[in-house]
């Protein structure tokens, strides 16, 4: 029996999230605890799954609000490093009216991008069912090695690899290296989450479906998930192909974290059921359940603290069903 359903490495960060204006007409930031594969976490746990988290902090104020705040929310943070030196890392998130959202990193070097090989703790990466990672993690040299020591433990022990790559263009040296891990990733994965214009552009294929054979024909991953933001989200699994509308909110008012909360929610149902032999309503639920959790994001600001309740994301699916 392992001990963690899911154990995440990468970056751990804070969001300064736009909200209103000063009166001296400012703009205002709200620092929120954010980080891809730590959000996941955060759904994961608030779903009752046990979590862990590997990762690298700056030994300041940010660091120990993040260290606080994922322990808050139930992450083990026993393997969360901090850097004496340099900061942790910051993120400005700029919102459009729509709710969409770009980002501005301050990662000149970022705490996160410090974490190193030796830092990469075996027993724990051994006692998960599942592995998850992104790309930040492959930015550059002396974490893209400790990533990729991660996911050789991982494999070593048996674990499911997930993988979302959350491209993040002005992070890289140049777009070819990005490309180049990304390939590593697909490499390593049985589980994909990839967004819509991340599949357009890592395989040049305009229609989502002709992206996924693409990877398929280079790398043997069983579940690919394509999520499409406000025209929900599709789930690639054997020869089956399923498609969910998302569940749009009128109070949507940014959207950071939506990908993680799908993400999360997908790695929650395969802990409940396996990866073996998904039917097509299984695949449906599956979807359903996590573009619901998504919707509830973009209601709030920030993600990693106020991921939905089970009882939140079950009350909406069923309201929308008596529509
Ligand atoms: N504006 C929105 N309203 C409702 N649901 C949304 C909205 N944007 C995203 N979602 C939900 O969140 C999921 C993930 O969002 P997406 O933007 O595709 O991910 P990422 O953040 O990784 O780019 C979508 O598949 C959808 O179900
Ligand atoms: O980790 C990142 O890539 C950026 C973070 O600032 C942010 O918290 C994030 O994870 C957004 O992820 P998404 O909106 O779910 O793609």
């Amino acid at each position: 029996m392992k001990k963690y359903d899911v154990v995440a490495l990468g970056e751990l960060l804070i969001d300064f999230t736009e909200n209103g204006k000063s009166n001296q007409g400012n703009p205002l930031f709200e620092a929120n605890p954010g980080g891809a594969p730590c959000n996941v976490l955060a759904m994961l746990t608030k779903l009752g799954h046990k979590t862990a988290f590997i990762g690298k902090v700056g030994e300041d104020f940010f660091g120990e609000q993040l260290r606080d705040a994922i322990t808050e929310v139930g992450i083990d943070a026993s393997r969360l490093c901090t850097d004496k030196e340099i900061h942790t890392t910051l993120a400005m998130v700029h919102t459009y009216p729509d709710g969409d959202r770009d980002f501005s990193f301050y990662r000149n070097p970022g705490a996160d991008m410090m974490l190193n090989k030796e830092e990469i703790c075996e027993e724990l990466i051994k006692e998960t069912k599942i592995f998850h990672f992104g790309t930040l993690s492959m930015t550059h040299e002396g974490v893209r090695e400790a990533t990729k020591e991660a996911i050789r433990i991982a494999e070593e022990s048996g674990a499911i690899i997930s993988f979302d790559p959350n491209l993040r263009p002005p992070l890289w040296n140049s777009l070819d290296e990005a490309k180049e891990q990304v390939l590593y990733g697909l490499g390593h994965c049985q589980i994909l989450k990839i967004s819509d214009n991340e599949i357009q552009w890592l395989t040049g294929e305009e229609d989502y479906t002709a992206g996924v054979n693409w990877i398929r024909e280079r790398y043997q991953i069983p579940l690919i998930l394509v999520s499409m933001g406000k025209e929900g989200s599709r789930a690639y699994y054997n020869g089956s192909i399923v498609e969910v509308k998302p569940f749009l909110q009128k109070n949507t008012i940014e959207t950071t974290g939506a990908g993680d909360t799908f993400c999360g929610c997908v790695l929650h149902y395969i802990c409940e059921h396996g990866m073996e032999d998904l039917k097509e309503e299984n695949l449906k639920d599956m979807l359903t359940f996590a573009n619901a959790a998504a919707s509830v994001i973009t209601t709030r600001k920030g993600a990693l603290r106020v991921m939905p309740t089970r009882e939140e994301i079950q009350n909406l699916l069923v309201e929308r069903a008596a529509e």
